[in-house]
């Protein structure tokens, strides 16, 4: 059963059209992802779905509830990340997060959340003296204080250095192993890629594509491409003759094989019978950033972080 329902959803502002016919549906205990290229519509989706925004058309269900109508309700079920521009610069992390523990009939206890995302030791710290990754982290809590069923988090990883990311991807796995639903807004190919169950490819209003990031990836080409160096002269049929190789290249004194199935067995079984090795060994697969080019035409600008 869905826990979020959006149908032929539609939002413009003036005459810009930041939604144009956005459907899709989140199931219970998923991470789902949110992906596209700035300015494609993501957070007017997001803040539709949260009910700080209206639709011009279509409609969202949170719970069965209405996020606009019913946004008390709604408040007490999703649990929204807050950009840094939201809070104080004087207040302390324990502090903000015992205020926000303050607005929910049954909140998480804000000493085991900051322990949980490892803040216990800036528990005194006012928001200003944070980090980039601590303050994130502390948004996260904020996000999670009401023990919501459903968090949405929007661009979490923007503007943290690469330990602070992948940090931050261990967080979001551990919150998902309790149980909480996820919307990941992103525009990062290799956050989408490592923690989303399912992704909603968004370009220009529009979805473009849903599905696993491994299914968005296999739409693109089942194709996988090896290059090696053989140990000693090969002959090439030997290799064309394999009805998992498509294709068979040489640059220079290396080989590039494009082929599906299980390639790098077969390929490697085979060149070992006839006594070569394959040398420099490298394997290339499409990426979801391939997915997204041959879906809308277009090229992932990555945005400045
Ligand atoms: N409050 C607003 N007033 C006018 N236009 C807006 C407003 N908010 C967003 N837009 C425009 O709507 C379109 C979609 O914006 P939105 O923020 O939803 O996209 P996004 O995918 O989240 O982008 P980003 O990653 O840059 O935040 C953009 O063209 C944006 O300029």
């Amino acid at each position: 059963m869905p826990i979020i329902d959006v149908t032929s959803l539609h939002k413009a502002y003036g005459s810009t059209v930041a939604v144009d016919d956005v459907s899709f549906s989140v199931e219970e205990g998923e991470i789902f992802g949110i992906l596209g290229p700035n300015g494609a519509g993501k957070t007017t989706t997001v803040e539709c779905i949260e009910g700080l925004r209206r639709p011009d058309g279509g409609s969202v269900s949170v719970l069965g509830l209405d996020p606009v109508r019913d946004r008390a309700e709604v408040r007490k079920v999703l649990g929204a990340q807050l950009q840094e521009s939201e809070l104080p610069e004087k207040i302390t992390a324990a502090e903000v997060l015992d205020l926000y523990a303050s607005f929910y009939p049954s909140p998480a206890d804000p000493a085991e959340l900051l322990a949980d995302l490892g803040l216990t030791e800036k528990a005194g710290t006012r928001f200003e003296k944070l980090s980039g990754g601590q303050k994130q982290r502390l948004s996260i809590a904020l996000a999670l204080v009401g023990n919501p069923r459903i968090a949405v988090l929007d661009e979490l990883t923007t503007g943290l250095d690469p330990q602070a990311r992948r940090d931050t991807w261990q967080l979001i796995e551990q919150v998902r192993s309790r149980g909480v639903t996820i919307i990941l807004v992103t525009h990062f190919m290799d956050e989408a890629e490592r923690l989303c169950d399912r992704i909603a490819l968004i370009d220009r209003g529009k979805v473009a594509a849903i599905d696993s990031p491994a299914g968005l990836i296999a739409r693109v080409s089942a194709a996988q491409t090896l290059r090696f160096r053989p140990s000693s002269p090969l002959d090439e049929t030997v290799l064309t003759a394999l009805p998992d190789v498509t294709d068979v290249r040489r640059d220079g004194s290396h080989y590039v094989v494009s082929g599906t199935g299980n390639l790098p067995y077969t390929v490697i079984t085979t060149l070992a019978a006839h006594d070569v090795v394959a040398a420099e060994l490298r394997m290339d697969q499409a990426s979801l950033e391939d997915a997204f080019v041959a879906m809308t035409g277009r090229t992932f600008e990555p945005a400045a972080s």
